[in-house]
């Protein structure tokens, strides 16, 4: 039998994202209630409605006074003012007017009030209630307060639309919703938000060796690790994920799958089967259900064969069958396309740089991807490269929290040489999402 011969289409890791996202758009926008949006995307942006806050109120519970009141008020010679009524949070206009309305201006009176409670325009400062005494007369009505210091205007009250003014650009497209965002859409009464449609994306592992989980081992066969891994770390991104059984060895019977699948999904990932043995057949499968090769070489390592194809659009992904490639794919590749189709502003990985612990002596043709601890020490990182590092072993991934970046040729990195490196997304995950 021949040799298979792996058409190549070789792409650096940056050129793999950018054939990746090329070509696909975020999905169509849908409206939906708020508490269905955490880890979404806006797809529209959104500007203020109306000024916040939206009416001038207390930040302190105290007593609303005229700052002029104070002017002359002295430890030992307190201004006494007599309290003429008390607001609190969420009283009407009209009970606020009824207060304070037809009382003619004047300094010498002041409001008992409450955080969050309307500030009477007659009043332009607030006073603690820590930094007043009060007294109450015989009539056990009438009720005074004494302030020992001047208290300058606008203290403790906030002015309506001081926060921010009506129209102004407060959320972008793109921007990921999550408490924050949450708080600003609820802050302005909306129950609900246009977000982009969650990236479907279907998982096949593929291989005769591969068992589910659950099943009894047996002898020369493995369990499925990696379509549970491909399936955890899309949930966190936020995905709808479709997990299929393993996929035998068969070319008709994965063809048949990739199509079944690329019905169901945006993205179709494989892993396994997209090396050059004459059983790998990802590659084949998906001539044969009508893809076409996007790459079918990325220049890194783990991960080397992995693999894209595009049938309309529908992207095939083939992930290598190695549960450690198979997972730096997912952190170099799979994330910044998800998040590009989830409609993210900022889609890409972000790179940070820190110091090796230890030499990295392994030549290597392509830029090693190598598992690592990454710590921060005196303001600065630290990786301390992880041994044993094969990408068909998962002890070495399995304690990492950082993947470094060793780049091509040479010798490897010595140790105290800085390199480029990635958190991985348990760590750095700013939009954990189920
Ligand atoms: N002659 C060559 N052989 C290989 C080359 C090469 O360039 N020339 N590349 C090697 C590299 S690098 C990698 S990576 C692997 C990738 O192979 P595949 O992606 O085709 O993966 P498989 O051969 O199907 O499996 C590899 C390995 O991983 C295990 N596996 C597969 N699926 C799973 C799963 N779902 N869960 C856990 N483990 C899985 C499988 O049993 C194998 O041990 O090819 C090299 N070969
Ligand atoms: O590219 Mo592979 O994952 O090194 O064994």
């Amino acid at each position: 039998m021949a040799t298979l011969q792996k058409q190549q289409f070789v792409v650096s890791v940056e050129e793999a994202i950018r054939h990746l996202c090329e070509g696909m758009s975020p999905g169509r926008a849908e409206r939906l209630d708020l508490e269905d949006c955490v880890g979404r995307v806006l797809a529209e942006d959104f500007l203020t409605p109306f000024p916040m806050p939206p009416f001038r109120r207390a930040a302190m519970d105290g007593y609303a006074v005229r700052s002029n009141a104070t002017i002359g008020a002295k430890l030992g010679q307190e201004t006494r003012l007599r309290v003429i009524a008390e607001i609190k949070a969420g009283v009407s206009r009209e009970w606020v007017e009824e207060c304070t309305g037809g009382i003619a201006i004047e300094d010498a009176d002041c409001v008992r009030i409450f955080t969050g409670a309307p500030v009477p325009h007659r009043y332009d400062t607030v006073v603690m209630q820590e930094a007043v005494t009060t007294s109450i007369e015989d009539d056990g009505r009438t009720r005074w307060i004494g302030i020992d210091r001047p208290h300058p205007s606008g203290k403790h009250v906030a002015e309506a639309g001081e926060d921010l003014a009506p129209g102004k650009l407060i959320l972008v497209k793109g921007t990921v919703i999550g408490a924050k965002e949450m708080a600003v859409l609820a802050s302005y009464g909306q129950r609900d938000a246009v977000v982009y449609a969650k990236p479907r994306i279907a998982v096949l592992p593929v291989g005769d060796e591969l068992l589910e989980p659950g099943a009894a081992l047996s002898a020369n066969r493995i369990y499925d690790a990696n379509s549970l891994a491909v399936y955890a770390f899309l949930k966190q991104l936020g995905a709808h994920v479709i997990r299929r059984k393993p996929v035998p060895d068969q070319l008709a019977v994965l063809t048949r799958e990739i199509e079944q699948a690329a019905e169901q999904a945006d993205i179709v990932i494989t892993t396994g089967g997209i090396s050059v043995g004459d059983h790998d057949y990802v590659e084949r499968a998906a001539a044969s259900a009508g893809f076409e090769p996007v790459f079918t070489k990325v220049l890194m390592r783990p991960g080397t064969p992995t693999s894209a194809f595009k049938k309309g659009n529908c992207l095939l992904l083939g992930l290598s069958g190695n549960p450690s490639a198979c997972y730096s794919g997912l952190e170099l590749l799979v994330k910044p396309t998800v998040q590009w189709l989830k409609g993210m502003k900022s889609y890409r990985n972000q790179w940070l740089k820190g110091k090796l612990e230890d030499s990295v002596g392994k030549p290597c043709p392509y830029p090693r991807y190598i598992r690592s601890i990454a710590t921060m020490e005196l303001g600065m990182w630290r990786i301390n490269p992880l041994p044993n590092d094969k990408s068909g072993n998962i002890a070495a991934f399995a304690e990492a929290n950082a993947i470094a970046v060793i780049p091509a040729g040479g010798r490897g990195a010595a140790k105290g040489e800085i390199v480029s490196f990635l958190l991985l997304t348990h760590m750095a995950n700013g939009g954990l999402t189920l």
